[in-house]
């Protein structure tokens, strides 16, 4: 099976603060987006990476390993993250494409471990992604205090990479109307069954400011430091 990773970064990170847009800021001395295509680098089976990029992060780009040796293609992203993931899948149009791993290049704790288990699942459905069961109680709030709980069961965080059969998502994204916030929520819409794969607690997002130390400190367990 030809199998494409398409590692969405085109984002502004606007949550994370910084003076770089989060996927360029340094976590254990390279930049995030390099600890993440480093992973899917790891991961079997994956015959070509699209590294989706906003225009101003180019000649960045340009700097990463695998970009200059054509091992990772970039392609230029869109105003959300739906419209960049939609740009990556024009782009493979005709290439005989026949499996997508969609990912965050925000989450770069992701394993080799985890992108398997996701890809073995596409054998049983047309998507399959990684989620973690809620734990935690939930609440409702309102100006600071509890006005209500709300039943667990069955919630789930979601993660990426979420698998696809590559004709299926490239059709339900052609069908969306646009501002999906993953692409199971595309799939689903276009009537698409996904699975859902057992997800990592350390495959974190990096969204906040506070996420860089968190995943630092994943990254220094990991290498055994
Ligand atoms: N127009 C966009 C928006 C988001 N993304 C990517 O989608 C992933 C998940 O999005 P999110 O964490 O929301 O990133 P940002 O949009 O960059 O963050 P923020 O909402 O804080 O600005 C990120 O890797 C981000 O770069 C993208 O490729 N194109
Ligand atoms: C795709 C995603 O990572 C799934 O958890 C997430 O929906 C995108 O990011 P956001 O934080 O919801 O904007």
């Amino acid at each position: 099976m030809t199998t494409a990773a398409i590692i969405v970064a085109a984002g502004r990170g606007t949550r994370a603060g910084g003076d770089l847009p989060k996927q360029w800021q340094p976590l254990a001395g390279q930049p995030v987006l390099a600890h993440t295509l480093a992973a899917f680098r790891a991961a079997a089976g994956v015959s070509r990476t699209l590294l989706v990029i906003h225009p101003d992060d180019r000649a960045r780009a340009e700097g990463l390993a695998g970009v200059a040796e054509g091992s990772v293609e970039l392609v230029e992203g869109g105003a959300s993250r739906d419209a960049s993931v939609r740009n990556a899948l024009e782009a493979l149009a005709g290439a005989g494409i026949e499996r997508v791993l969609i990912h965050d290049g925000a989450r770069p704790l992701v394993a080799p471990g985890l992108i398997a288990r996701t890809l073995a699942a596409l054998e049983s459905a047309p998507g399959a992604a990684p989620a973690v069961p809620v734990s935690d109680a939930l609440w409702r709030g309102e100006g600071g205090r509890v006005v209500g709980t709300q039943d667990r069961t069955g919630l789930f965080r979601a993660q990426t990479p979420q698998a696809f059969r590559y004709e299926a998502i490239l059709a339900a994204h052609r069908a969306h109307p646009g501002g999906a916030a993953d692409d199971v929520e595309v799939a689903r819409a276009a009537g698409l069954e996904v699975a859902i794969v057992e997800g990592c607690e350390d495959n974190l997002k990096v969204t906040y400011p506070g996420d860089f130390a968190r995943a630092e400190r994943l990254l220094a367990l990991a290498a055994g430091l």
